[in-house]
């Protein structure tokens, strides 16, 4: 006769079950925290040339790193001027980051302050400074230091992105939002797959960068990052034009109307009736013109609209040099570039212009896009400034003839968009979270792109809930069908047991 098992009694079963969902419960409840509870936070300072803005990233606290999803939950504009036009009196740019930063401790809870890093990126007004008076760029650094030193946040630093590193991670953050990184695939294939180019039109400098086949590095290799990302290689085409932000190359434009330092000039990028008294000194005030400014001329110059679109173009064409190319293919001012190639994503000034001409939609034919912009072009500034445009300031309406006019012929006949390729062109100002250098700037410095695929994605809500009731129902039934087993299972963690149960079950 079969020996009875002393162990297999109800009692002994219930606590074996009880001991062993209390551990289930433990396994689960540490999870759940994990995935909906104590999110992790990070800062990043955006010093543009224009003006500075701030980005607050919030991502699930994991236990093992790298998989959980970061997204923007705050943005704050800071209220004035860049850093770079601080340099006569660094101090106020530091005083200027502090209403933004208050706000930041509002929206971080106050127990992830300490812990959570704050970074200043800054770009093309610092870089020209730099290059002008770098005396000046290190003064204005250390004051946004020491201001920031006094947040209760984590500061990691203040520096100058190179303009490679400005196209890179904006790159990384068109990719990121597109979800086109993590693309699962088996080993020795080619799984880079389809990704975003990306275009960001600032103030002082524009950056493209986009993944090429026709392009491996080796014809220039300046102009080439690689990364691995998820497991994946990616060699990146990347460059940045400084000068060639919206602002500066509207410097360019004026100054070369005012070569021969007139008194008044007539500019085709502006409307008819536009007249505005300009100083020639705050004209000639950045390293992009100041070599051009004339040698005699009055102190100030007056401004006039002349509204032609196709005057405009030939104007704006005169800031890019065509004549010199040592590679096989160039862009402009003799840099290489590769053939295009994929989606892009056009963000920033692109976007904000664009989006103001209401020209966003790509499927109207490029040749439509212009007619559309010489009608808007020719229209009286005085009907454009009576219109009723709420929240658009006066400076950004006049010039948005000019701007978009830049924005045509640098896509056009700066990097090579044909009619065809325009209409692979999203203009964008968020997906999720804000289109910008900043966040794939945020998930380089903390590592939240790894290299190598994740072994385990986390799961969704729904993934967790069926989780959790699947482990309960096994771990019952298995339970129930060998007590032995049960208790084995109660010093265990989630997998071995399953491999146990089946064992214990035949
Ligand atoms: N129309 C419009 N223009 C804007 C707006 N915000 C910024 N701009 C202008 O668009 C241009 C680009 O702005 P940003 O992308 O913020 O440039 P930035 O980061 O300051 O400059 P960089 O350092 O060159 O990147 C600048 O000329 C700004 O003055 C907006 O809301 N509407
Ligand atoms: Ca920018």
């Amino acid at each position: 006769m079969k020996e009875r098992n002393p162990w297999h009694t109800p009692l002994t079963i219930f606590i074996a079950v009880v001991v062993r969902f209390s551990f289930l419960c433990l396994n689960e409840i540490n999870l759940f925290f994990v995935l909906f509870c104590c999110p992790q936070y990070g800062i990043v300072l955006d010093a543009g040339s224009s003006h500075t803005a701030m980005y607050i990233y919030e991502w699930p606290a994991e236990k093992d790193n790298n998989t959980g999803r970061v997204e923007q939950t705050h943005s704050c504009k800071v209220k004035g001027p860049g850093i770079s036009s601080y340099a006569s009196d660094p101090k106020k740019a530091g005083q200027s980051l502090q209403v933004c930063m208050k706000e930041a401790e509002r929206f971080v809870p106050s127990e992830r302050h300490e812990e959570t890093p704050l970074y200043l990126g800054a770009t093309a007004g610092m870089r020209l400074l730099n290059i002008e008076n770098s005396t000046a760029s290190d003064q204005v650094f250390q004051a946004v230091s020491e201001s920031l030193q006094k947040s209760p946040f984590s500061f990691q630093g203040a520096r100058i992105l190179s303009g490679q590193e400005e196209g890179a991670f904006g790159w990384v953050t068109v990719n990121y939002l597109d979800d086109r990184l993590k693309q699962v695939c088996a080993v020795d294939m080619d799984c880079s797959g389809v990704t975003t180019g990306a275009l960001d039109l600032g103030g002082a400098s524009t950056q493209i960068s986009f993944v090429s086949d026709a392009f491996d590095g080796s014809e220039s290799p300046n102009n080439s990052v690689n990364f691995r990302l998820y497991g994946n290689d990616y060699n990146l085409y990347t460059h940045s034009f400084l000068c060639y932000g919206k602002d500066q190359v509207l410097r360019m434009a004026l100054a070369h109307q005012t070569k021969s330092g007139p008194g008044s000039i007539s500019d085709p990028c502006f409307h008819n009736g536009y007249s505005e008294s300009k100083n020639y000194m705050t004209l000639y005030n950045s390293p992009c013109v100041s070599k051009r400014k004339p040698v005699s001329s009055p102190a100030d110059f007056t401004h006039v609209g002349k509204g032609n679109f196709y005057q405009c173009q030939e104007l704006v064409k005169s800031v890019f040099d065509f004549t010199q190319c040592k590679y096989t293919q160039c862009s402009f001012n003799g840099v290489y570039q590769p053939t295009l190639q994929g989606p892009f994503g056009a963000f920033s000034a692109y976007y904000f212009v664009m989006n103001f001409l209401n020209l966003t939609d790509t499927s109207v034919p490029l040749q439509s896009v212009k007619e559309a912009l010489a009608r808007y072009c020719s229209t009286p500034w005085e009907t454009v400034r009576t219109l009723p445009h709420p929240g658009i300031k006066l400076k950004y309406l006049a010039e948005y003839c000019f701007s978009g006019t830049y924005i045509l012929t640098l896509l056009t006949e700066g990097y090579n968009f044909t009619s065809e390729t325009f209409s692979k062109i999203r203009f964008i100002k968020q997906v999720s979270s804000d289109a910008g250098w900043t966040l794939g700037y945020m998930l380089n410095l903390t590592n939240m792109i790894p290299a190598e695929a994740p072994d385990t994605p986390l799961l969704p809500h729904a993934g967790y809930v069926s989780h959790v009731c699947f482990l309960f129902v096994f771990y019952l039934f298995g339970s129930l069908a060998s007590p032995q087993t049960c208790l084995l299972l109660c010093f265990h963690g989630n997998l071995v047991p399953l491999a146990i149960i089946f064992h214990s079950m035949t």
